[in-house]
């Protein structure tokens, strides 16, 4: 069992690193840390960054978790190998790019690329974005899988992953107590379909949801609140098409863990809002 201790970053590829800056810092409120010839690292919260752009291609994906022992990583790369998971292990040069001590790789059966790392770097500057959006951090990814049912056991026989909540035969799987940090979202392709930063409170959702307007934005759902996590939310389409959420999602699972039984909310509007928003996303539209 590899236990993981919460999502770290997410790796994008970009062919406009400028504009990717720019929607980042402008729109999301992420602050810019570093930025190279083919790098831009954006931070979030204390750690290093929450969001690396490399010069690359546009759905080229990566989702990183930091494993709560930094000295079982080898023994996570020895399991996942026995088990004939496509992996490997990262190089110190590729280690010195994500900012962190180490890391190792896999695929997961959809195809996402997932990074483990050990011992992230934090930073000795604290978050201080040009737009206040009221982030705290990053909260979870939206991640297409071809096939639920098979992402979903192979998630729980190698992960500390457990099953929160179902939206149809969708997972909102947690690795701890918050509600969840990956959602698997039914897809024809592999990717990150969202992007999640957790926000203060309702007056940030709201306020946002105003300024995103002001600035020609997108909004593809929302503001709505989902009846899973509990957060109001608002999503909007951002640069190279990938979809930002905002939302204050409280919802821990605490307690007696052994009687807790995982909700089953039917594919229908009413399980992705309870104030009755209507999302305009490609996937629910399919
Ligand atoms: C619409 C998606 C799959 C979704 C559903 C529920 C929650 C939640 O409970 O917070 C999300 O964050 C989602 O992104
Ligand atoms: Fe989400």
């Amino acid at each position: 069992m590899i236990n993981l201790r919460d999502i770290l970053y997410v790796r994008l590829g970009t062919r406009d690193l400028e504009g990717a800056q720019k929607f980042c810092t402008e729109i999301v409120g992420l602050q810019a840390v570093e930025r190279t010839a083919d790098r831009l690292y954006l931070k979030s919260s204390a750690s290093h960054h929450a969001v690396c752009y490399f010069q690359g291609e546009p759905g080229d994906h990566t989702v990183a978790f930091d494993i709560k022992d930094w000295s079982q990583l080898g023994a996570a790369l020895a399991q996942l190998q026995s088990a004939g998971v496509p992996c490997g292990q990262g190089t110190a040069e590729e280690a010195a790019d994500r900012h962190v001590e180490a890391f190792i790789w896999f695929n997961d059966p959809t195809g996402n690329r997932i990074e483990i790392v050990a011992r992230p770097h934090d930073a000795g500057k604290r978050y201080f974005p040009s737009r206040d959006a009221g982030i705290t951090g990053l909260g979870h990814v939206g991640l297409c899988t071809t096939d639920p049912a098979r992402d979903q056991a192979f998630w729980l026989q190698h992960f500390n992953a457990m099953v929160s909540d179902w939206i149809g035969p969708c997972p909102l799987l947690r690795v701890n107590p918050r509600h969840h940090q990956m959602a698997l979202f039914a897809s024809q392709r592999k990717g990150i379909q969202h992007i999640n930063f957790q926000v203060a409170e309702i007056d940030d959702i709201m306020k946002s949801w105003y300024f995103l307007q002001s600035q020609d934005i997108r909004i593809v759902f929302g503001p709505g609140r989902h009846p899973t996590s509990g957060g109001n939310f608002v999503y909007f389409e951002g640069h190279d098409e990938v979809i930002f959420e905002y939302s204050n999602s409280d919802r821990h699972i605490v307690g007696d863990l052994e009687n807790y039984r995982p909700r089953q909310f039917p594919l229908h509007p009413t399980s992705f809002c309870m104030w009755g928003s209507k999302p305009d996303i490609a996937e629910f539209r399919d």
